[in-house]
């Protein structure tokens, strides 16, 4: 080779390395530029959600919006209703324009946060319109949860599902045909629509009849993504469900039901919605998903179990030593058993749920702990959709969920009565490729698990805000209502670029041996390999690598094997940025513990009177009594609260008349006692306090007299 070709191989070669900048540069921008497409979208959306708000929305413009908080002439009988049988006192948001859309006979689609109140919407004017209204609901657990709750309410509701006996089946049948007996709302799953002929025929007879007052499709976004149910199931149900709309909508008859479509959506999902299930005129109404009483945190998680267990377990016994329920959610069902055991060796009352338990083992476990018997449950994800206990104070995550969505949800089974409640999240870096290599082969499923990451690492944002943005919502005040923004915590924004370039060309060398490293491998090389080059501590470095995966400098990479996938972590799209140094990396490092007193402030409120101590003992012995209620349809903690404030002397305005008559001599009696035990205890303390007195008058006199008589003396 001459000196000439020298120098063109030369020149060939930095040509050749510039080329392969310039295209990742390229790859960069296109990234950068979808990212920003995207988010335009979801800003678009937000935008005429925002324009929009507090009207509810038509989708025909040439609809013009009603106004559903006017009078109308149910008002007085929904009124009635709503609180003598179901024994709430005031509407929440939205709630009684969306009952008098439906009493029009509009069809509505109510968007609304978990626990928002979405049941009640559809539920009161099922009672207050004529005929049957038919609800579909995506889980057996969901519906008999809904059926107990109405039954323990009187009013006359079936289900039809697999656990139906065949007299109730006749009972169903005879009602809907010959419009015979008392039937008021009938819970179906999606599959017997999709399934039963039968029933079909029966449930159009009901509508010739003009006696299908209600389609309601609860949870839709659940009833179509029920777990197991694929891509082409989920298109089968959309297309099942929007038969089923058209043809009841379409058809001629006396009476044409109106339809409810309840979730818990993104705007994005909303609109999907809609087109969808294609219901024109329909009456959008969009509450927040902000729920202002939960209390958010993170906490770092110890790598060693036994630390996260005691840590777990001091927190209920600190903050819930009143048997308050509540949920710990685990990744596997093995964890469950395992922390459910370890809980209760550190005296905590605890049972754990998960899928591979048979249906009665784990009905009891539910039952028990609706009862109020048993404090924590200890849950997989299979522990969520259907818990409809208002009271729980607190969820824990032992391990984090697998997206915002989920955690949402499950974090949002806390505090659906409205009182003050508690979200904790134990986060720990390694946890994050146990739920990727689960999640990576569903679509989108990295990117969803990589927010909820960014949710964790963050010790600086508002948590409440994360979810604003998730959910492509306007940002509201969090009040202090999340540890970030309550805890005066010191924490920098340290730049750690070195370290950064340390692990990157770490994992360059190894890949370039043909070799690969787990997350904790490259934590642990790095301390090895460049003792004087990093100072990071080992949970520092831990977060430097998921740091780097979420911005994209690292990736990871799933291998199967015959037992398991494996996670590991190879060179990302911007990993040359950072060896060049054109990236700055930087990490949120606490420099000192959190100031946790914010945390006290939701909790004392939370802390109860003897007389709630005695009514939460009587609502469990009632509803004990009664069978098949749970001690919060007895009285809800909010009901047993304000009881313990008035001291009333008739209940009927805080419980309503259906209650009163049925628990309210038991519940005065109790009130009376504990009045005359105060009264006694009063009495005897003046008593007391008297006799103190007289004896300080005597001994006081007793002075004065060798007082006086020193004197005389
Ligand atoms: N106006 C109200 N005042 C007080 N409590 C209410 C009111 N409306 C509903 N609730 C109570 O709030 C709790 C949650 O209601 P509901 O089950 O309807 O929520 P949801 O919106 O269906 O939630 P999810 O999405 O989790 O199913 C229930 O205990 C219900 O009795
Ligand atoms: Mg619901």
């Amino acid at each position: 080779m001459d000196a000439q070709d020298q120098v063109i191989l030369e020149e060939l070669h930095h040509v050749e390395v510039e080329i392969q900048d310039v295209q990742v540069q390229i790859q960069m921008l296109l990234e950068q530029q979808e990212k920003l497409y995207e988010r335009q979208s979801e800003l678009k959306t937000l935008l005429e959600a925002c324009r929009a708000s507090g009207n509810p929305v038509t989708d025909d413009a040439s609809t013009t919006v009603e106004n559903w908080s006017g009078q109308f002439e149910w008002d007085s009988e929904a009124d009635d209703v709503r609180f003598n049988v179901f024994g709430i006192s005031t509407y929440r948001a939205n709630q009684r324009e969306i009952v008098n859309a439906i009493m029009s006979g509009r069809d509505v689609l109510v968007i609304m946060a978990a626990g928002g109140g979405k049941s009640l919407c559809y539920q009161l004017p099922a009672i207050l319109r004529d005929g049957v209204a038919l609800v579909v609901s995506p889980l057996l657990s969901l519906i008999q949860d809904q059926v107990m709750g109405l039954t323990a309410l009187g009013i006359p509701v079936y289900m039809l599902t697999s656990t139906t006996s065949k007299e109730d089946e006749k009972f169903i049948y005879r009602a809907l045909e010959k419009g015979e007996g008392d039937l008021k709302l009938l819970y179906v799953t999606p599959e017997k629509i999709s399934k039963s002929k039968r029933f079909m025929s029966k449930l159009e007879k009901c509508h010739r009849a003009g006696r299908l007052s209600l389609i309601s499709i609860d949870v839709l976004r659940a009833t179509l993504a029920a777990r197991k149910v694929t891509n082409r199931h989920k298109n089968d149900r959309i297309r099942q469900l929007t038969i089923l709309i058209h043809y009841f909508k379409n058809r001629e008859t006396p009476q044409k039901p109106a339809v409810t479509i309840t979730a818990t959506a993104t705007q994005k999902v909303q609109i999907d919605l809609m087109e969808m299930l294609h219901i024109p005129k329909c009456v959008k109404f969009v509450s927040t998903v902000n729920r202002p009483n939960l209390f958010y945190m993170v906490r770092e998680k110890s790598s060693v179990a036994k630390v996260v267990i005691d840590e777990i377990a001091g927190f209920i016994r600190e903050s819930y030593r009143n048997n308050e329920s509540g949920i710990v959610y685990c990744f596997s069902r093995k964890e469950c058993e395992q922390v459910a055991k370890e809980l209760r060796e550190r005296g905590i009352s605890a049972d754990y749920y998960h899928a591979d338990m048979d249906v009665n083992a784990r009905g009891k476990v539910h039952m028990r702990w609706s009862n109020n018997k048993l404090q924590v449950i200890v849950g997989t994800v299979a522990f969520g959709m259907g818990i409809n206990k208002p009271d729980v104070r607190f969820v824990i995550h032992h391990s984090l969920s697998k997206s915002m969505e989920t955690y949402y949800q499950e974090s949002g089974r806390a505090g659906r009565d409205g009182l003050p409640s508690e979200c904790l999240l134990y986060f720990r870096p390694a946890d994050v490729s146990r739920q990727s290599s689960m999640v990576f082969y569903e679509n989108s499923g990295l990117q969803n698990l990589y927010d909820i990451v960014r949710y964790c690492q963050s010790k600086r944002h508002c948590r409440r805000n994360a979810f604003f943005r998730h959910f492509t919502e306007r940002l509201q005040d969090c009040n202090g209502m999340c540890d970030n923004c309550a805890f005066s915590s010191e924490v920098k924004e340290v730049d750690v670029t070195c370290d950064a370039q340390l692990m990157v060309s770490l994992v360059q060398d190894v890949q370039e041996n043909d070799q690969r490293l787990t997350m904790l491998q490259l934590v642990d090389k790095m301390k090895i390999k460049h003792k004087q080059g990093s100072e990071l501590k080992k949970e520092e470095r831990e977060h430097l690598v998921i740091q780097l995966i979420l911005d994209r400098v690292l990736k990871e990479e799933f291998q199967h094997t015959a037992y398991a996938t494996n996670a590991y972590v190879t060179l990302g799209p911007f990993s040359k940025q950072v060896l060049q140094g054109k990236k700055i990396v930087k990490l949120e490092i606490s420099s000192g513990e959190k100031n946790m007193t914010g945390a006290k402030s939701t909790k004392r409120s939370l802390s109860s009177s003897v007389l709630e101590f005695q009514l939460d003992e009587l609502r469990k012995e009632l509803s004990s009594i009664q069978g098949g209620i749970f001690p919060h349809s007895v009285l809800s903690t909010q009901q047993i609260s304000m009881i313990n404030a008035q001291k009333p002397n008739s209940l009927e305005k805080i419980i309503g008349k259906l209650k009163t008559e049925r628990y309210g001599s038991r519940i005065l009696e109790q009130v009376e006692k504990y009045s005359n035990a105060v009264q006694t205890d009063e009495l005897n303390e003046e008593q007391g306090s008297q006799n103190r007195a007289t004896k300080r008058l005597k001994s006081k006199k007793a002075l004065v007299v060798i007082e006086s008589s020193d004197d005389e003396a």
